[in-house]
């Protein structure tokens, strides 16, 4: 009896000294089998005390009343699915007639703390079927990607939502994004996280990072184009709308072809051309944005339009060309002059880190996702890397990416170095690649010399 007490007392020990110091340990040993337990024991309890039960329907009543049986309580929502995965739960239910998605969307601050989970949200799959995605703990506290993740072509893991589910960057569905933030609120490392995951795939990478290029030029050697300076990414951006020209005249001259024969596929875009046809497709990552487009003089000035006239085209016309726009900054407003307004809306995508005032989150979503604005002002200031990402439909989510170091996106890109690709428009701007040997360390100088 003494050492069965013994065991029970060494579990609950393990149980509670897990859920304080690895919670993803804790929910994959104990918390899933408990959480899913609690749901389907309180379930009918939980979800009437939430008001998301309807009455027994008039039949129900009446037979209840012929055939002598109790009177049938409330019905709730019929549960369809209960699936347990890395950071939480998944329920389906059908609703009851009557009952409506957004009854169950107002609800999940109730559910959340009634089921005794970190977060619940919900979604509408179909006309009176919802999901509701309960996470088991923090889940942004520290981010670890899923081993497996989809390997579609351009869609990129890139962090983790608030609801456990990984955040892609597609950028077929959304191929232009603009991603904002103070400055130490986690920019760097969320486009150092998208460098290394591109890395390894078929794509070519050109950088205009005009902090001197501390943030791209380690990257070089997975990087087709780079410049550290608006007046080489003046040039390299027109290379890239001469590009854009060229594959619109591959794109016509097989649509020319394939117009002449029965059943071909017509291309609309480089993905409908023929894999051998196929232009690898570019992303183009702008670190610091207000760079570009400052100026001092009227020299400067010529420059910033040319600039952002080159950036306005590629976003209007560079998706079925394969080229794809990444633009990162503090702030992306009208303050930074003409032409920026036209710019932002061709960048559907956003994402916002930590700003310093409502007028940068309403930069990234006051066009698209106002109650998002909220959303990201209240990041607090010690979340570094937290996000609010969200596009053009409205939809947001809490975002983090996983923390990567700087030696460690060198590390991947210098492993992927033989997949960059070689584009003659872009050659001028290869990065010429420091010596490879390391930099000596500085001696000492001798006492003698010092004195
Ligand atoms: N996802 C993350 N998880 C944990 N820590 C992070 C994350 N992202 C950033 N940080 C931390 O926050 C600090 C600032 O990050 P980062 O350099 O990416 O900010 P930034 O917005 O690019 O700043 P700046 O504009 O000044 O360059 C880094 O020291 C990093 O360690």
């Amino acid at each position: 009896m003494t050492w069965l007490l013994a065991v029970v007392l060494l579990v609950v020990a393990t149980a509670l000294v897990l859920r304080w110091r690895r919670p993803a340990w804790y929910w994959l040993t104990f918390g899933v089998t408990l959480a899913a337990l609690r749901i389907l024991i309180h379930y009918g309890s939980v979800m009437d005390a939430c008001g998301l039960t309807v009455p027994p329907s008039r039949w129900r009543l009446r037979l209840a009343r012929m055939t002598n049986r109790d009177m049938p309580g409330p019905r709730a929502p019929r549960i369809l699915r209960l699936k347990p995965t890395r950071t939480g739960l998944v329920l389906r239910i059908k609703l009851r007639p009557g009952q409506d998605a957004f009854d169950v969307a107002a609800s999940t601050d109730r559910l959340r703390h009634s089921f005794a989970l970190y977060g619940v949200s919900s979604r509408e799959l179909r006309s009176g079927v919802v999901e509701l995605r309960m996470t088991g703990y923090d889940v942004l506290k520290k981010v670890h990607m899923p081993a497996k993740t989809d390997l579609a072509p351009m869609r990129i893991p890139v962090a983790l939502r608030e609801d456990g589910a990984v955040h892609y960057r597609d950028y077929r569905a959304i191929p232009h994004a603009l991603t904002l933030g103070a400055t130490e609120s986690g920019k760097s490392v969320y486009l150092r996280n998208l460098v290394a995951e591109l890395a390894p795939r078929d794509v070519a990478l050109v950088g205009i990072d005009c902090k001197q290029g501390v943030e791209l030029f380690p990257l070089a050697r997975r990087f087709s184009a780079l410049a550290d300076n608006p007046d080489t990414a003046a040039e390299l951006l027109d290379a890239l709308v001469d590009h854009m020209e060229g594959v619109y005249q591959t794109i016509r001259a097989h649509q020319g072809v394939a117009s002449g024969i029965p059943d071909a596929e017509i291309a609309a875009d480089i993905w409908d051309l023929p894999k051998d046809l196929r232009p690898v497709p570019i992303v183009v990552l702008v670190d610091e944005v207000a760079e570009l487009a400052l100026y001092a003089n009227k020299i400067e000035e010529k420059r910033r339009d040319r600039i952002i006239t080159a950036l306005v085209r590629l976003a209007q016309l560079g998706r079925a060309a394969g080229v794809y726009l990444e633009i990162c900054g503090q702030r992306f407003g009208s303050e930074l002059g003409k032409g920026i307004t036209m710019l932002r809306a061709q960048l559907s995508g956003r994402t916002a880190h930590r700003v310093n005032d409502e007028s940068s989150a309403n930069m990234a979503f006051g066009d698209i996702a106002p109650d998002a604005v909220l959303a990201a002002i209240s990041i607090p200031a010690d979340m570094k890397g937290v996000a609010i990402s969200g596009d053009s439909t409205g939809g947001w989510s809490r975002i983090r990416a996983p923390h990567l170091s700087l030696r460690k996106a060198v590390n991947i890109c210098n492993r992927h170095a033989k997949r960059t690709p070689d584009l003659p428009e872009l050659a001028p701007f290869r990065p010429v690649l420091p010596h490879l040997k390391p930099i000596p360390a500085p001696t000492s100088k001798p006492a003698a010399a010092a004195a």
